[in-house]
């Protein structure tokens, strides 16, 4: 996936000098977009919904074993940014991509990549528990069964067991996979939903508001959890609550109104934002 000239004098040719003007200011991001061992390489991706334009050329990496919080007001584009990171906006009609995303130096937006499998190398969680209407034991085989990753019953029994282990819901289940994952509490079924998303061996997981719909208890597992996968995994998440990015996040990314303003260790993000808007936001003045 490549912005073609011709499509870049299109895009300017429509524009008045002063918009040129917003445009090319808009994609200064303040901070090191760039980390030493990224995982996922995005660089000047716009999106557009038909004719308006939701990101704004955002360039930034996802860094191996890192949680990367995404923030901004509503409407800023952060589940429009999120969804190219797996391809999740091609089923969206009228959306469109352009600039470059990488995953370990490959184009995801390669004609020949079949996505399929790519929503497994990058797996998505999102904000509503969405199990299958099926057993907790097959939420969890579903997917590794599909992309044939083990041989037999034995395997596949042991492949859920570790991902159900992996996402904290093991002791909890273990006595009753055979009943349905829709039975379970709403963060019990968002662990759920982590576990079968572990299961197809993802290197990054994307989140999308993963806490919203649950209390604050099953908040609490949830970003433990996010914590220890982070081990093994590369992590974007999106969310509202700015205490929830400080808690989780190593780096956070401010957006607003399609573009990346800031991004920068969640820590300085938080405690000495450099761009006023990333200010006004973090301290209630703004969303
Ligand atoms: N399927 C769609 N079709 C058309 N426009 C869309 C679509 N999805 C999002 N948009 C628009 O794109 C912009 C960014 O939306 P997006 O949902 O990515 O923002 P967000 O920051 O995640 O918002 P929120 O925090 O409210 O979830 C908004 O103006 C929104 O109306």
């Amino acid at each position: 996936m490549s912005t073609t000239v011709d499509e870049m004098s299109r895009r300017t040719g429509a524009m008045s000098s002063a918009e040129l003007a917003g445009e090319r200011e808009s994609r200064a991001t303040v901070g090191d977009v760039t980390v030493a061992n990224p995982r996922m390489v995005c660089r000047g991706v716009d999106v557009w919904y038909g004719a308006k334009q939701a990101i704004k050329g955002v360039s930034l990496d996802i860094g191996k074993n890192e949680v990367v919080s995404m923030i901004g007001p509503s409407g800023c584009g952060k589940s429009t940014f999120l969804r190219c990171l797996n391809r999740m906006n091609d089923t969206i009609d009228g959306c469109r991509v352009t600039g470059s995303i990488q995953l370990d130096g490959r184009d995801i937006y390669d004609k020949g990549l079949d996505p399929v499998p790519l929503r497994a190398q990058v797996g998505m969680v999102f904000q509503k528990p969405n199990p299958f209407p099926k057993s907790i034991y097959e939420n969890v085989a579903y997917g590794p069964r599909i992309h044939g990753l083990t041989n037999n019953k034995a395997e596949l029994d042991e492949l859920v067991s570790a991902s159900l282990q992996k996402a904290g819901l093991w002791n909890e289940v273990k006595d009753r996979l055979d009943q349905p994952g829709t039975g379970l509490s709403g963060g019990q079924q968002q662990r759920l939903c982590i576990a079968r998303t572990i299961a197809v061996s993802p290197e990054v997981i994307l989140m999308d508001e993963p806490c919203s719909a649950l209390d604050p208890i099953a908040t609490a597992i949830i970003e433990e959890l996010i914590d220890e996968l982070r081990a093994n995994y590369s992590i974007a998440i999106v969310t509202h609550s700015m205490q929830q990015a400080a808690r989780v996040s190593q780096r956070t990314a401010y957006f607003h109104l399609g573009d990346l303003i800031e991004v920068g260790e969640t820590n300085q993000i938080f405690t000495n934002p450099k761009h006023r808007l990333t200010e006004d936001y973090i301290t209630g003045r703004f969303g």
